[in-house]
C-alpha cells in the first residue's frame, strides 16, 4: 500500500535526513520505524503525505507517486491519510467537538451533519462526554483521543502516529496504543507509526524497520527483530530498553544455547520434561517471558550438562526454536 524506494533526502545546508531507504508497508498492518533523535524519523513519516519531498527515489501510496500529485490529488491523499503527533496539536481555544469537527468543516460539511460525525468519533475513542471542554481541561491521554477522533473525521485509511505516546506515561501510554490496535482491527486501518522506544513497538506493531543515520539497517517482523536482532543498532536500543538481547556465557562448562518458545508453550514444563527424558541438566543462564502486540514469548539462554545434550536440544527444538 505504501512503498519507498530508494527515497533520499538531502536539505538545504547539506544535510542528509534520509539516504536510499526502501520500505513496504502492507495494507491493514501496524509498522512501526523506530530509531534516535536525529535518525531521519519525521522526515520519513512527512513523506507519506506529501509534507517534505524526496530528493530521490519515490514515495508510493497505491501506486501513486506523492511527488507527481497536484494540488487536488494532494488534498484527496490527506483526506485518506490521518496524522497525530506527540504534543497532540489541538487548538486551545476551541473546545473538543470543534477540534474534532475542524476537518469536516475545511472538507465542506454541513453542520448537522457534522454534529452527528463528532458524537460518532468522540464515542468510538471513549469521550462521548468531553466534547464542550476545553484541551486545558483534559489529562494527556485524553487529548491525544482528541488528536486520534480529529485524525479519523475524513475516514482515512491510513494512520500516521508521529511520536503519539512519547508526551505520556507508561500507563497511558498503553491506553493509547491499545486504542491505536483496536482502530487497526475493527476499521481495518494501516498504521505507520514512529517511535524512539522499543516498548511501543513490542505492543503494537506487527513489522518494524530500525532507521539509523537516515538508513534502514533492518526491518522485518517484531518477533524476528526482539527474538533475533541481526544490526548492532537494533541491539543497542533493545539492551537500552532493558531487553536482553547477547550474554557470553563462554565461561560455562556445557553446551549453551539460545531457547525461544511461543504462546502455550509459556507454562508447559517443558525444561523437566526434557531433563527427564534425555537426562541432561538445565542452568538457566538469561532470559526473559514478555508480550509481543497479541502473543506471549519466552526466551532462556540455557546451560547444558550431562546426559544426553543432542537429545536434549532436539528435544527442546519440539517445543520451540533452539539457536545457538
Ligand atoms: N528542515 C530541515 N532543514 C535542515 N535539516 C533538517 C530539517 N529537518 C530535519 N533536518 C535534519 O535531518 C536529520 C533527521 O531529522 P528528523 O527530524 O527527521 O529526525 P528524527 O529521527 O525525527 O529526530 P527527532 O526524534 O529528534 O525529531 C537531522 O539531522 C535534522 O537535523
Amino acid at each position: 500500500m505504501i512503498r519507498l524506494d530508494g527515497v533520499t533526502k538531502r536539505f538545504a545546508g547539506g544535510a542528509v535526513a534520509l539516504d536510499d531507504v526502501a520500505l513496504d508497508v502492507a495494507r491493514g498492518e501496524v509498522f512501526g520505524i523506530i530509531g534516535r533523535s536525529g535518525a531521519g524519523k519525521s522526515t520519513l513519516i512527512r513523506m507519506l503525505n506529501g509534507l517534505e519531498r524526496p530528493s530521490a527515489g519515490q514515495v508510493l501510496v497505491d501506486g501513486a507517486d506523492v511527488a507527481t500529485l497536484d494540488d487536488a490529488a494532494l488534498r484527496t491523499l490527506r483526506r485518506r491519510v490521518g496524522m497525530i503527533f506527540q504534543q497532540f496539536g489541538l487548538l486551545g481555544s476551541r473546545t473538543v467537538a470543534d477540534n474534532v469537527a475542524f476537518p469536516l468543516k475545511v472538507a465542506g460539511m454541513g453542520a448537522g451533519d457534522r454534529a452527528a460525525r463528532v458524537a460518532e468519533l468522540l464515542a468510538r475513542v471513549g469521550l462521548s462526554d468531553h466534547g464542550a471542554k476545553y484541551p486545558a481541561q483534559l489529562s494527556g491521554g485524553q487529548k491525544q483521543r482528541v488528536g486520534i477522533a480529529r485524525a479519523l473525521a475524513t475516514g482515512p485509511d491510513i494512520l500516521l502516529c508521529d511520536e503519539a505516546t512519547s508526551a505520556l506515561d507508561p500507563e497511558t501510554t498503553r491506553d493509547v496504543l491499545a486504542l491505536i490496535a483496536d482502530l487497526n482491527r475493527d476499521l481495518g486501518l494501516t498504521i505507520v507509526l514512529i517511535t524512539h522506544e522499543m516498548d511501543v513497538v513490542r505492543q503494537v506493531c506487527d513489522r518494524v524497520a530500525v532507521l539509523h543515520a537516515g538508513r534502514v539497517v533492518e526491518q522485518g517482523a517484531v518477533a524476528d527483530i526482539f527474538l533475533d536482532p541481526q544490526a548492532a543498532e537494533t541491539r543497542a536500543l533493545l539492551a537500552e530498553a532493558g531487553e536482553q538481547v547477547t550474554a557470553d556465557f563462554a565461561e560455562f562448562a556445557g553446551r549453551v544455547v539460545r531457547w525461544t518458545c511461543h504462546g502455550d508453550t509459556i507454562g508447559q514444563p517443558v525444561l523437566t520434561m526434557v531433563a527427564r527424558e534425555t537426562g541432561a541438566d538445565f542452568a538457566i543462564l538469561d532470559g526473559r517471558i514478555g508480550r509481543l502486540r497479541d502473543e506471549r514469548y519466552g526466551q532462556l539462554t540455557l546451560g547444558l550438562s550431562g546426559g544426553d545434550t543432542d537429545a536434549a536440544i532436539a528435544a527442546l527444538g519440539r517445543y520451540g526454536r533452539v539457536s545457538a
